[in-house]
């Protein structure tokens, strides 16, 4: 039979709240929840830990000092009361953040729960191991005995949970510290976290259901940072009325295609053909490039900037670094059209301070869509660096290259000019291959050319080609060799499905 597994992308936005934003709401709630927030945290835990266990396993809960530890006790003492079997491997040196946690622990012990000194001391394999030894308190990598904790936890086939954040992954930026617990599913509280989506994140933390611990959100500064959902894009994403013609979805110039490179800009253009641009044109620098592509004649193919008509950009798919290719980029980065730029074009405009000025000064701010190694360049600093906080890089890019800016990789990072910014939950990693990066410019190109908002087109070509890639995967169309040109046509039917799915009257 062959592999299929179901398809879903997510269907809503949430705010993603870093540290300090998550510190300040509990500033204010903590002082006043009545039941205490630790005691509605512990419960979700348990209410999770029973939906996914079978009685009569036992569920081995790993606490740490703080008020992640905290939750963890709350969580064991109310699963001993529902009838469960459940111990808790921590330790009484006393440390930690102090009187509520400790409370938790005393209160566990006095209702007959058991505390071990290690994994070695169970009788049992565990059913379930409850990750609660760090959630946003962590200060620095995990050490022993917690290391040694969380690599037996690794080893066990049971259910795996974490609390809040898996511990040893930083909650704001996704990125391990050390030793990192793998859950199946994470249980995280007030608000969802960045850390938890991208990088390492998504890896690490399974499954994200978000408990807001019964704290109405709306009471809050909920930040400039949101992951990505289909709900975002309801308004523009609509049938198309019976009554238009080509010029109606634009006109999309794609610039690059030197000698060796053109399947690149071929690749971009037919993205934007085949989701709803109405017309594309290729310049390509190769003056050797086939007048048409007999794969998709629809593409007109040149080596001349068409003198009008052309209602977007898309600069950079297989541009190479040639002088040609930087006077091209001279030329272009000033003109009033929306500009998508990739790839060649990022790394020359990275080493040039003119292009650099010209691309600040556009009337309509661009849309860069960097990966980290090209990032990296373009903030002059190391791929290591722009990693270590992919969200802060992306903000530093789009507020000094005044762009909107798509950090691409695991949790691709859309940040705009005024410090929004967003995480994109869709794609796999069949994406990374060649010419997925030229496939993205040709979406943006078309999306513009339909008439989308800047930071929305950047916002959905995003979520579009992962979600692509996503449906294709579900078909058993990778990850594994999953090729670029196949993503178009997902994308494809889905902008096709969703825009029917919200008709709405005209
Ligand atoms: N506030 C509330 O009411 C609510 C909080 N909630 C819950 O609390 C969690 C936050 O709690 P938290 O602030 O106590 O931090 P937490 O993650 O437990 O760790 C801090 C402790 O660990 C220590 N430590 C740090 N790194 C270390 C390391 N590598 N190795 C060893 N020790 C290390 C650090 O001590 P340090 O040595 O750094 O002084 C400190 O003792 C949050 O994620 C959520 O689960 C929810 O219930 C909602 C309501
Ligand atoms: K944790």
């Amino acid at each position: 039979m062959p592999f299929v597994s179901s398809f879903t992308v997510p269907l809503s936005s949430r705010p993603l709240l870093r540290l300090q934003e998550i510190r300040a709401i509990e500033a204010v709630e903590v002082p006043l929840a009545d039941p205490p927030l630790m005691e509605r945290a512990g419960a979700a835990i348990a209410r999770a830990v029973i939906a996914h266990v079978p009685p009569g396993g036992l569920v081995c809960v790993l606490c740490g000092p703080g008020n992640n530890g905290g939750d963890g006790f709350v969580a064991a003492r109310r699963l001993l009361a529902l009838g469960r079997r459940a111990v808790v491997i921590g330790r009484f040196d006393g440390g930690g953040s102090g009187g509520e946690a400790a409370a938790a622990r005393e209160a566990f012990v006095a209702s007959g729960g058991v505390m071990l000194a290690g994994p070695d001391a169970l009788e049992t394999p565990p059913a379930a191991i409850v990750d609660a030894l760090f959630g946003i308190g962590l200060a620095r990598p995990i050490g022993e005995p917690h290391a040694s904790w969380i690599e037996w936890g690794l080893a066990q086939t049971a259910f795996k949970l974490a609390v809040d954040v898996p511990s040893g992954l930083d909650a704001d930026t996704g990125r391990c510290t050390g030793p990192c617990f793998t859950a199946d599913l994470t249980s995280t509280f007030l608000a969802d976290k960045p850390g938890l989506h991208t990088l390492d994140g998504p890896d690490r933390a399974g499954k994200v259901v978000v408990d807001s611990l019964g704290i109405d959100p709306r009471r809050h500064d909920l930040g400039l940072g949101r992951l990505l959902g289909l709900d975002a894009f309801a308004d523009h994403l609509q049938p198309r009325r019976k009554n238009t013609h080509k010029g109606s979805f634009g006109h999309v110039l794609v610039v690059g295609g030197a000698p060796r490179m053109s399947g690149a800009a071929f690749l971009a253009g037919h993205a934007a053909l085949a989701t709803g641009a109405g017309k594309v044109t290729l310049c390509a620098l190769d003056p050797n490039i086939l007048s048409f592509s007999p794969v998709h004649p629809e593409l007109m193919v040149g080596n001349a900037i068409p003198e009008r008509g052309v209602d977007v950009l898309v600069v950079g798919p297989g541009l190479g670094a040639s002088d040609p290719a930087r006077a091209l980029l001279a030329r272009l980065l000033p003109s009033p059209l929306p500009l998508v730029l990739d790839a060649d074009g990022l790394n020359r405009l990275a080493v040039d301070a003119e292009l650099q000025e010209s691309l600040r000064s556009r009337p309509i701010p661009a849309i860069l869509t960097p990966h980290p190694m090209e990032a990296a360049r373009l903030l002059g600093t190391e791929v290591a660096a722009v990693q270590n906080d992919r969200i802060a890089a992306a903000q530093e890019l789009a507020r000094r290259y005044r762009a909107h800016v798509v950090l691409k990789g695991c949790g691709s990072i859309v940040a705009d000019p005024d410090g929004t910014w967003a995480i994109n939950p869709t794609g796999n990693p069949g994406m990374a291959s060649a010419g997925m990066g030229d496939v993205l410019s040709g979406l943006l190109g078309s999306l513009l050319a339909q008439g989308w908002p800047v930071p929305l087109a950047a916002r959905f070509g995003t979520f579009l080609h992962g979600a692509a890639a996503d449906r294709l995967v579900a078909e058993g169309i990778g990850p594994i060799g999953l090729r670029a040109s196949e993503t178009v046509a997902a994308a494809r039917q889905l902008v096709n499905e969703w825009s029917e799915r919200n008709r709405k009257a005209l």
